[in-house]
């Protein structure tokens, strides 16, 4: 049962990594700021894109496009060259309250969906991730449902 929450666990990382909801961070600097070697005066918006960070092959590796859960066999540290990489849920002081729960909740419904059913994705499906603030599938997510 251990072994298969942490699968689900990689998978939802997996998820997560490929198809962050929110797929860039805004920040305002409210002073002049120094980041790495650069100097930003007070007032600048900076864009940091998730979603970028998540498909860089220089981080990921060049599978970086594909589904592959087990890159977090050893954790989210391991999985990428650079241990700061993954951000589904931001970073820092304003970092999500609600992962830990979140996390909990997808791995509750999966877990009572996989003991009474199988899927499989429905001829209809078209692959077409989008934003309206947070990234979801253009025309639904629609699954053919089989009664075990
Ligand atoms: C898969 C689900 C979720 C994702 C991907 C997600 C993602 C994020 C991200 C990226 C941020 C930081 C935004 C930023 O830095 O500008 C954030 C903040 C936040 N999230 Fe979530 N979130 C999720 C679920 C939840 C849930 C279930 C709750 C509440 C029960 C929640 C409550 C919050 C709150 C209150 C903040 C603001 C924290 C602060 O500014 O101090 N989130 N979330």
């Amino acid at each position: 049962m251990f072994v298969i929450c942490i699968q689900v666990t990689m998978i939802l990382y997996e998820v997560l990594r490929l198809y962050p909801p929110s797929i860039h961070f805004s920040r305002k600097t409210c002073k002049k700021v120094l980041i790495g070697d650069k100097r930003y005066p007070a007032g600048m918006m900076i864009e940091l894109s998730v979603l970028l960070m998540h498909h860089d092959p220089d981080i990921w590796g060049s599978d970086v496009h594909e589904f592959k859960p087990e890159r977090f066999a050893e954790g989210i540290s391991k999985a990428s060259r650079n241990s700061g990489a993954f951000l589904p849920f931001g970073w820092g002081p304003r970092i999500c309250i609600g992962q830990n729960f979140a996390l909990a909740e997808a791995k509750m419904a999966i877990c009572m969906i996989l003991q009474r059913f199988d899927f499989v994705l429905a001829p209809s499906y078209t692959h077409a991730p989008y934003t309206v603030v947070t990234l979801h599938p253009m025309h639904g997510a629609q699954i053919r449902l089989g009664l075990i």
